[in-house]
């Protein structure tokens, strides 16, 4: 049996649970051949002979026998169920763990509700067959082993009269299986996209509300639902064509017995006791041979079944520790972080990024900018070693990021992504996730710097306050600034702001990255942003273009060379162009006073400095000021 044979790995040590499974359901049924026996007794020795004084010993026998078999039954049912019931815990515990370690390449294409249905249907499929689907169909065999071979013990020409119909049964039985078996498949297939139909509908609840898109939303789940109703009349239809055809066949088997058997009584050939014994036995042989169908459909569906959960199990892993991995300790770690030549593509598609060469030394802080698709978040996630890179290498401190433990890896970088992901739990333990010991100040102290103290303080619970799932209940600002905090407390060496701030108005923005210039001191940090307002701090800033870097320098540098930087900046800072143009052109024709027009090309060559003298109304920090909108620009789109 291939089911458990490929499963042997999660039961071996309840093995002995199997057997004993086998050996009591195998008792109960070769106890079930004792009736049959007890009533040909009963009719031939005790009634016909009229020895009454034995239907007390023959009563008490069938009692022991009873409860010896009800004894078997349950014995069968305990070692079953916890055969079944280990067997699915460990394999749900093993999905679950190399859920976890599988790269990000799998979950690009998986999908989460066929991935639910794995865990939850299969399981269950392959539980109920380790559990009990084997012994039962292994029993049926049994039965019709037993019970053939009393009934030749009784009279074997009748035996073989009688069970002339038993391949007709054994035919229909199997026929039924086999259109039964893909009809189930189709179900299951079904199921999975009925579930993963409701959970995208759940989890994206938002857009199709934005889109009005509920209506398409309800006539894409009617297909679906309509698809599964079709195949569960399909199957209905076949279930009920099944029986009678089965009963039919059963029926003929008995008028056979009956007729044959009788005439046998008749002419004294056979006694009545005998008859009666077999017309019990007959039952004994085709009540399984009605379940066969079942069992084997129960097999095929579990054999299904093991084959989705172990492809879960056999999943590769492309982003793994090699044997010589080298551990990394964060307090030894600089942050030197260096791109050579590195170039990677996602699957067949075309390459993400090309050639990309970045040298960051320790506390430096780089900024990334361009259009949507240029290859940013690629970057960083292969920094992360969420992909291994095609050609080219990533270096930490001079070590090849292949040859560092990935734990390590990634313990020591933090990050914080345009979707922020909160777990439903307390905002204090969201903060310190993935953190064992932590103090409450520290959570406050890094909420403070993420600007999001003030507001949890309002929450009714404060840190206490339980944030649904996906962190439903606080606004896309609020999410951002717990996911800052947390990152902040990670106390990282290398920091990641993949957009970080665009969920939070230029204020904030202003006063959250207040904040990061402190935390960023001594760390090297990577910024991803649609803003230059958040940039233009960096050492180096990389302009990137269909994952190619085509622009590359310090702010102060980028504004003044003709390119998609430059572009980027009169896009975002428009309004403020035109004021000092205009102040310069009023300038020019001696309708303003020197101290205007000298305090007005300061503004426009020398914005940093006005940035790093703290004036809060600076341009830079608040160029919607002048626009009239606090809608970001996204350049290059
Ligand atoms: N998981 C993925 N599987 C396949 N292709 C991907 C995947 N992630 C990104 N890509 C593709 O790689 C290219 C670069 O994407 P990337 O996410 O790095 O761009 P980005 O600059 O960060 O964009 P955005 O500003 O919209 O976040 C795009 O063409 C994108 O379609």
């Amino acid at each position: 049996m291939d089911v458990l044979r490929q499963l042997q790995d999660f039961y071996r040590e309840r093995k002995s649970y199997l057997y004993l499974s086998i050996l009591c359901l195998a008792t109960a049924t070769a106890l079930g051949l004792v009736y049959p026996n007890l009533l040909r007794y009963l009719i031939d020795d005790i009634i016909r002979l009229r020895q009454f004084d034995q239907v007390p010993m023959l009563v008490v026998a069938l009692f022991g026998v009873t409860i010896l078999k009800a004894l078997m039954q349950f014995l069968h049912g305990f070692f079953g169920g916890r055969l079944g019931n280990y067997l699915a815990y460990r394999l749900r515990n093993a999905c679950y763990e190399k859920l976890q370690f599988l790269s990000f390449r799998y979950y690009d294409t998986a999908k989460t509700g066929d991935l639910m249905s794995r865990l939850t249907g299969d399981l269950e499929a392959i539980r109920n067959f380790i559990g009990f689907g084997f012994a039962q169909l292994l029993n049926v065999f049994l039965m019709v082993i037993f019970g053939a071979a009393v009934m030749f013990s009784l009279n074997w020409q009748l035996t073989l009269v009688t069970l002339i119909s038993i391949p007709f049964l054994v035919y229909v039985a199997l026929r039924f299986e086999s259109r039964i078996h893909p009809a189930f498949q189709e179900m299951r297939l079904a199921l999975s996209s009925l579930t993963t139909a409701v959970q995208e509908n759940i989890t994206g609840v938002r857009t199709v509300k934005a889109f009005a898109r509920e209506p398409h939303e309800v006539d894409k789940f009617s297909i679906r639902n309509e698809r599964y109703r079709t195949n569960q009349i399909f199957t209905s239809t076949l279930w009920s064509r099944y029986f009678p055809v089965m009963e039919l066949l059963a029926s003929v088997c008995i008028v056979i017995l009956l007729g044959f058997g009788g005439t046998l009584v008749i002419r004294g050939s056979m006694t009545l006791g005998e008859l009666v014994a077999f017309f019990t036995l007959i039952w004994y042989i085709i009540g399984p041979m009605w379940g066969l169908g079942f069992h084997i459909n129960n097999y095929t569906q579990s054999k299904a079944s093991t084959e989705r959960v172990l492809e879960i199990l056999n999943q590769p892993i492309d982003v793994t520790d090699h044997e010589n991995a080298r551990p990394l300790h964060p307090g030894d770690m600089k942050g030197h972080v260096q791109f050579d030549h590195v170039t990677f593509a996602y699957g067949n598609k075309m390459a993400a990024v090309v050639d990309i060469n970045i040298d960051a030394p320790p506390g430096s802080v780089i900024g990334l900018l361009g259009g949507t698709g240029s290859g940013k978040s690629t970057i960083i996630q292969l920094m992360m070693r969420a992909y291994n890179v095609n050609e080219g290498s990533i270096r930490i401190d001079g070590t090849d990021i292949r040859d560092i433990r990935i734990g390590d890896l990634r313990a020591s970088i933090a990050s914080v992504f345009q979707e922020t992901f909160l777990f439903s739990s307390t905002i204090k333990n969201n903060i310190a996730y993935g953190i064992n010991e932590v103090s409450m100040e520290e959570i406050v102290r890094v909420a403070k710097l993420a600007k999001a103290h003030e507001f949890i303080m309002e929450m009714p619970n404060g840190y206490d306050t339980i944030v649904g799932e996906r962190g439903l209940g606080l606004s896309g600002g609020q999410k951002q600034r717990l996911a800052i905090a947390r990152a902040l407390l990670k106390d990282p060496k290398i920091l990641i702001l993949d957009d970080a701030t665009s969920a939070v108005d230029m204020e904030t923005e202003h006063e959250i990255q207040s904040g990061f210039q402190e935390v960023m001191r001594g760390r090297t940090t990577f910024i991803i942003a649609h803003r230059i307002s958040s940039l233009r701090h960096a050492d180096e800033i990389l302009v990137l273009q269909e994952g190619r870097v085509i622009q590359r320098g310090k702010h102060e540098d980028l504004i003044k060379v003709e390119g998609p930087y430059q572009d980027t900046y009169r896009v975002q800072y428009a309004d403020h162009i035109q004021r000092v143009e205009e102040q310069q052109r009023l300038a020019d024709a001696g309708q303003s006073t020197v101290d205007t027009a000298s305090q007005t090309s300061n503004e426009a060559d020398e914005p940093m400095e006005a940035l790093r003298d703290g004036e809060k109304d600076d341009v830079w920090d608040n160029p919607s000021d002048t626009a009239g909108s606090r809608e970001q620009v996204r350049p290059h789109e």
